[in-house]
């Protein structure tokens, strides 16, 4: 369990992390959004113990993480790839983070062979693709066999195959119980593997929900509708406080109203229709909603929780 309370970060006049409050509870995956530069990974840092907050706190399993006792075995996070020894191999990598952190060395190979390591094990680490130093630091976040699992942007640059290895990887780390974060910037990465997604704007919340609740929350339903007489449509659905604006030829698209609403509307004032349907918002569109929302409005607090979300 992370337990994040009132979390800020100031670095001089940039308020990179906003009084953060949210939990990640065990058993789930929980993806972790916003666009670039809205906090994600100062938040991860403080939560690691890395970066020491302005005000509130970060607890995993109920205690900062300078108070844990053995770190690696309760927390483990893959931040920066890159951060390795070139001229080291990948198992002399991992033997070492074992050692400095009292982890038996039997655990190196056996989180070598969880992510498919086993045979560049032994080749050194400049040698490795980015997918392979992606998949070392996964194994070094595995080595403590950590209850709490944090990935700042695990998929990036990696091709389709490692996308769905990250994928597969997380769901099991989640189904056995552990609480695992996955931050990124595009909703797509984390839509097909999050069960919950935390969405931060600009350091601040913009929602605490689960996948489908934010499809739903605040996605509007949009309606399409084809007439030939497109501008006595739009005088009458803009006369009954609906948005209708024009979608190329006679076509319209219109917010604020549902198609039976339009269909009631246009009947009742004989203006004849050749097409009505309605869509409900994407996903990536209410993400953009709620994001853009807070990056447009950046001193207001934002509270696009649907009820009963929390
Ligand atoms: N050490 C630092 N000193 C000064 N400003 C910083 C520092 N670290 C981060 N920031 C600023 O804090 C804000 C949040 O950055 P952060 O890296 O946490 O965002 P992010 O959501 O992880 O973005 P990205 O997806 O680009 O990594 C940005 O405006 C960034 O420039």
């Amino acid at each position: 369990m992370i337990e994040v309370r009132g979390l800020t970060k100031r670095y001089g006049d940039v308020l990179a992390v906003d009084d953060l409050s949210f939990d990640v509870v065990p058993g789930t995956v929980t993806g972790f959004l916003g666009p670039n530069g809205a906090g994600k990974s100062t938040t991860m840092r403080m939560v690691l113990g890395l970066d020491r907050p302005t005000a509130g706190t970060a607890l995993v399993g109920g205690r900062r993480f300078a108070e844990l006792t053995e770190p690696l075995r309760e927390v483990g996070a893959l931040l920066d790839p890159g951060a390795v020894h070139p001229g080291r191999t990948g198992r002399d990598h991992l033997r070492v983070a074992a050692r400095t952190n009292g982890i038996p060395a039997r655990r190196v190979d056996e989180v070598l062979g969880q992510v498919g390591l086993e045979r560049a094990a032994r080749r050194r680490i400049r040698a490795y693709s980015l997918g392979m130093r992606q998949r070392l630091g996964i194994a070094a976040a595995l080595l403590g066999d950590p209850r709490v699992l944090l990935f700042d942007e695990p998929v990036n640059g990696l091709d389709l195959d490692g996308v769905r290895w990250i994928r597969g990887l997380l769901r099991g780390l989640a189904d056995e119980g552990r609480t695992v974060l996955v931050s990124s910037h595009l909703l797509g990465e984390v839509q097909a593997i999050a069960d919950r997604l935390v969405v931060i704007g600009r350091g601040r919340l913009v929602a605490d929900v689960t996948t489908d609740e934010l499809l739903r929350g605040p996605g509007r339903p949009r309606v399409r509708v084809r007439s030939p007489q497109p501008e006595a449509l739009t005088a009458l659905l803009r006369r009954h406080g609906l948005s209708a604006e024009p979608a190329g030829g006679a076509e319209l698209q219109v917010e604020g109203g549902t198609a039976a609403q339009v269909g009631d509307l246009a009947a009742a004032a004989a203006i004849p229709l050749h097409h009505l349907s309605e869509t409900a918002a994407s996903l990536e569109e209410a993400y953009l909603a709620l994001t853009g929302e807070a990056v447009e409005h950046p001193g207001r607090p934002v509270a696009a929780t649907p009820e009963g979300a929390r």
